[in-house]
């Protein structure tokens, strides 16, 4: 595969040098990635950066590359949805597993350390709004992953057929894939921070179960996710990027965790009196973290 050429329909470089979507070099991107959803987040990362040394944006994605003590970490804004993080994940493994002047992949490949920081919705009683969920596995509801070759491992197949076992008492059918994070990574986030099963959604309304104008098809989602368990694992939160950045990250070999701050509690009906601060609880905690572990 290294000497395929990859043409300019496919991997499309800008004048500058920079990738499509996400305007930045190679000489831009930092081995530790800390992703986040929402593009405001990005300067609430960076604030807590020694050293800021490169900024760019361009649509919703905005980078800032910078310093923390002495690891060099980037924080970009993916926006919302898997579908863009198809575009995160794709663009920032090319900037350092593809030669751009050739456009061929390189020999030695850098597998990044890839950590979502992001906000979600809980769908357990006793998991409060503002705790911070970090995703063992996650749950796709979305399709992204049918379009890449993907594996499943034996525990992946065993927790699906686990799940299809439970969803089949519901009398709904509900086929997801499952990814796993980094369990490397995962293993130094132990400290105040909840670990379960994240479910990610294609939508934020129907695919969560709420309910405004327009009547849901499987009115019991909440009930029917929050009472599956396998293995000590429970489904802890709705999101919408998770599954796809474990199952791209773990095809491309990169190490990638997942962490999130409840804003929302689906099973008591409450949301959080303060999520700025509860989101900035969670990135000074998770950046101590990165930086004490050399993550
Ligand atoms: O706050 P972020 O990181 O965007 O994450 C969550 O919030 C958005 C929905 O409000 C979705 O992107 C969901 O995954
Ligand atoms: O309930 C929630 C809160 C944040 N993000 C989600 O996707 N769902």
């Amino acid at each position: 595969m290294s000497g395929r050429h990859i043409e300019p329909s496919e991997l499309i470089i800008t004048e500058r040098g920079t990738i499509y979507h996400i305007d930045i070099a190679p000489e831009h991107l930092a081995p530790t990635v800390i992703t986040v959803g929402s593009p405001d987040r990005v300067k609430e990362v960076s604030k807590y950066f020694d050293k800021i040394e490169h900024r760019a944006q361009h649509r919703e994605f905005i980078t800032h590359t910078g310093y923390v003590a002495n690891r060099r970490i980037s924080v970009i804004s993916t926006g919302i949805g898997v579908g863009n993080i198809d575009i995160v994940l794709n663009e920032i493994d090319a900037l350092m597993n593809i030669d751009l002047a050739t456009r061929t992949i390189n020999e030695h490949k850098t597998s990044l350390s890839i950590i979502r920081l992001g906000t979600c919705g809980t769908l357990q009683a006793d998991v409060p709004v503002d705790s911070m969920i970090v995703s063992t596995y996650a749950m796709g509801l979305d399709n992204l992953m049918l379009f890449y070759d993907m594996e499943v491992n034996a525990a992946q197949q065993e927790l699906l057929a686990a799940f299809a076992q439970h969803i089949a008492t519901t009398g709904k059918n509900i086929h997801p894939y499952i990814c796993e994070g980094a369990a490397e990574l995962r293993s130094h986030f132990t400290d105040g921070y909840v670990h379960g099963i994240t479910v990610t959604c294609p939508g934020f309304y129907g695919p969560q179960g709420r309910t405004l104008r327009l009547q849901p098809a499987f009115p019991h989602i909440l009930d029917a996710l929050a009472s599956f368990g396998h293995k000590g694992h429970r489904v802890a939160n709705f999101e919408m990027e998770t599954s796809a950045i474990y199952g791209m990250g773990a095809l491309l070999g990169h190490k990638c965790l997942s962490i999130s701050t409840a804003v929302a509690n689906r099973a008591t009906k409450t949301f959080s009196a303060d999520t700025d601060r509860a989101v900035d609880n969670m990135i000074r905690q998770s950046l101590q973290v990165i930086a004490d572990n050399d993550l």
